[in-house]
């Protein structure tokens, strides 16, 4: 093998390993646990534990999905959207992505117990477990309920992020957890409804499988509104200002509109737009709350 075709090759494991990892959901996981540190204290965290606790959360998250990929190669394999994952088309075996997510895990475990803080390590260990072991191995076979239950796990980076710079739960980031919550639902039954053949497929009972995707739509509805009225929390409790409420709101609003289309005028893309809004959605409502938490506005309290 010539020195190029060596090198393209190694090129091509790196990226498979990279893509094992999901770095785009990490990434955004990453964002809500940094706003999650800076909204837990007036100033700026320290450095080092920004930096720690975002290598500790991200190779935690990282090694989480490499579990995912493992357990799913199999259903993976069947489905259009994934069949060409690494795992399940065998680039990289089972025994592989097992020890990679092995070393990612004890590497993030160590760095968060050693250098941030015991409280962190271990409730981000239980968030890895919560989705690669309760959703992904037993919930997403079970149940249409399953991203519901499941999406506490990707919920919880603000806390952890909380909790890496205070060493302590507190009420302000469990809001930020329960947005989190009220958005995965609309977040995945989006996409679901765009692949509801793939799902039925391999018989995982996705709620537009189970319940159809006219019921699915309704439901998605429902939680754009439920998601609207939680992100008031953050403003009513004070803990965010005018900015985030109004950004909040256009936001949310914007989310309903798209639930509303796909309920009442969808074409062949509106699921998938929407599915694609929801991400911008939550990226942009987490820079807001980041943003309000610097420049506050403070709240007008009518006495
Ligand atoms: C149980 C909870 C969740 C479920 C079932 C879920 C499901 C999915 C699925 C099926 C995809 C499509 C992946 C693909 O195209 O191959 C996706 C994409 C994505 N999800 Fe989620 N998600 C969940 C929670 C989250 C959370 C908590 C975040 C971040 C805070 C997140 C961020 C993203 C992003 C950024 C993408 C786009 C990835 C890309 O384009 O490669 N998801 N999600
Ligand atoms: C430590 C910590 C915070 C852990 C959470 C880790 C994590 C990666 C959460 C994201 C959730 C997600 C992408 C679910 C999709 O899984 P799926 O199996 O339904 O989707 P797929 O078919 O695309 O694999």
């Amino acid at each position: 093998m010539t020195a190029v075709l060596k090198a393209r090759a190694a090129n091509n494991r790196l990226r498979d390993y990279l893509e094992i990892t999901k770095p785009k959901v990490v990434a955004l996981l990453v964002l809500t646990a940094w706003v999650g540190m800076m909204l837990a204290v007036p100033g700026l965290p320290s450095v080092q534990t920004l930096f720690f606790a975002t290598l500790g959360i991200g190779l935690l998250s990282a090694a989480a999905a490499a579990i995912n990929h493992v357990v799913d190669q199999r259903i993976d394999a069947q489905m259009a959207r994934t069949y060409s994952r690494p795992v399940a088309k065998g680039r990289i075996s089972t025994t592989q992505a097992t020890s990679f997510a092995i070393g990612l895990a004890v590497a993030g475990f160590v760095v968060l117990y050693v250098v941030v803080n015991a409280l962190t390590a271990w409730l981000t260990l239980a968030s890895l477990f919560g989705y690669a072991v309760v959703y992904t191995m037993f919930l997403k076979r079970a149940t249409p309920q399953n991203i519901v239950i499941g999406g506490l796990a990707g919920a919880m980076p603000p806390l952890l992020g909380w909790t890496a710079v205070t060493g302590e739960i507190h009420g302000h980031a469990l809001l930020l957890v329960m947005i989190i919550f009220a958005w995965t639902p609309p977040h995945f039954w989006a996409l679901a409804i765009h692949r509801r053949d793939d799902y039925a497929k391999v018989n995982m009972p996705m709620l537009p499988v189970t319940h159809g995707i006219d019921f699915t739509k309704s439901v998605i509805c429902l939680y754009t509104v439920i998601l609207f009225l939680v992100c008031l929390m953050p403003y009513l409790v004070g803990m965010s200002g005018a900015i985030y409420l109004v950004g909040s709101a256009l936001l949310n609003f914007r989310f309903m509109q798209y639930a509303w289309k796909l309920k009442f005028n969808a074409d062949t893309g509106t699921a998938m737009a929407t599915f694609k809004f929801s991400i911008v959605h939550l990226m942009v409502l987490f820079l807001l709350l980041l943003v309000d938490h610097y420049f506050k506005v403070s709240p007008i309290y009518v006495s």
